[in-house]
């Protein structure tokens, strides 16, 4: 089968590896995380309370696209409570031993953070249901007739978890959450504010319009946001301008290949080849992902969200369709439906 051609370099992917700088753009504190008023608000409050109990806080699962900031918050979580942080992934832990592992080597209160939580193994899972109901691991010793189940019990501790695909959740996992915290796109203010911090943090000088075009073309996203401010800032440097203002930042957008709404290529070639193949749909996904020589699942994390969000595409039983205002953003006429559907 070839290789999905998912772009390492794609400005809007679902890379999770953080470089130096995004380490050092990463808000620590509540206080520092901008957006997401109702998340942070709720958080507060429950770290507010376990903190003032003297108890873990219940577990959390952070869910909702790609680069908005699922990483960042369970950090800061676990910084708010002033304990330990250990972080894993689902895919990383292979064996029902991993888990217990990590579990055994907690100290109380720690945050054990899992990302991707939604690819952990059946086998691990089981695991993990006692650990965060009863702080309890049920381990089998021996094999065969003489095989025991011995409980140990753990330290109270709190499980953060993230996932960009809640629905691949579980159903007894999903309960096991005290908080669930879903996590929306960003308004351009606030990433507005968080380009303008950003750009202090790397010192250079930014103006309100600038900040404002590189949120506007950010997808709602401050992953997108932090690449494309430096990128140009990169333009600033080569071209020699003092200042990032609209001017500057629209130059290196247009460079980039990112549109007025913030779309890239990907999803331009996403939007085109459901008006030009199918006739705007309704297609479904499985063929869009692979015409566009894309797997299914980066399809569906990381370019529909936006999309629908934008209400550029509608999911419906039948397949993906174009709205009109897709057709008007590619410079299309939208077929005439009715005598299509015939
Ligand atoms: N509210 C925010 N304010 C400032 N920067 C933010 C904010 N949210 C996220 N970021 C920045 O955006 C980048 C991506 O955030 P993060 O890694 O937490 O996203 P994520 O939701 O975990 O993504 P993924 O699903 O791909 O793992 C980080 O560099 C982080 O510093
Ligand atoms: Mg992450």
């Amino acid at each position: 089968m070839a290789e999905p051609a998912y772009n390492e370099d794609r400005l809007i992917d679902g890379d999770t590896k953080p470089d130096d700088l995004d380490a050092a753009l990463r808000p620590k504190m509540l206080a520092d995380f901008v957006g997401q008023p109702s998340a942070k608000d709720n958080l507060r409050i429950f770290v507010q309370a376990a903190k003032a109990r003297g108890e873990a806080l219940d577990h959390v699962l952070f869910h909702g696209p790609p680069g908005l900031g699922k990483t960042t918050l369970a950090q800061i979580v676990a910084n708010e409570l002033g304990v330990g942080f250990r972080a894993t992934s689902g895919p990383a832990i292979t064996k029902a031993g991993d888990l217990a592992a990590l579990l055994t080597n907690l100290e109380a209160g720690d945050v054990l953070f899992i990302d991707e939580i939604h690819r952990l193994s059946p086998a691990v899972e089981e695991v993990l249901y006692p650990a965060m109901e009863d702080f309890a691991l049920d381990l089998i010793i021996g094999e065969g007739p003489s095989a025991r189940s011995v409980r140990i019990d753990l330290p109270r501790f709190t499980l953060v978890g993230a996932t960009t695909r809640s629905g691949l959740l579980a159903k007894p996992l999903l309960d096991r959450f005290g908080i669930p915290v879903r996590l929306e796109f960003y308004s351009q203010k606030d990433l507005a504010s968080i380009v303008a911090r950003g750009a202090a943090l790397l010192n250079a000088e930014m103006s309100v319009d600038g900040a404002n075009e590189i949120a506007r073309r950010a997808r709602g996203t401050p992953r997108v946001a932090g690449r494309l401010m430096r990128r140009v800032r990169d333009v600033a440097t080569v071209e020699g301008a003092s200042v990032i203002d609209t001017a500057v930042a629209d130059r290196a957008l247009q460079r980039l290949e990112i549109d007025t709404l913030g779309l890239d290529p990907l999803d331009r070639r996403y939007l085109r080849l459901i008006a030009e193949h199918f006739g705007g749909g309704p297609v479904g996904v499985e063929t869009i992902a692979a015409a566009l020589a894309e797997a299914r699942d980066a399809v569906e994390d990381v370019v529909e969200p936006f999309l629908l969000q934008q209400g550029l595409i509608q999911r419906t039983p039948r397949g993906r369709i174009l709205s009109a205002g897709a057709w008007v953003h590619l410079g299309l006429v939208a077929p005439n439906r009715t005598a299509l559907d015939d």
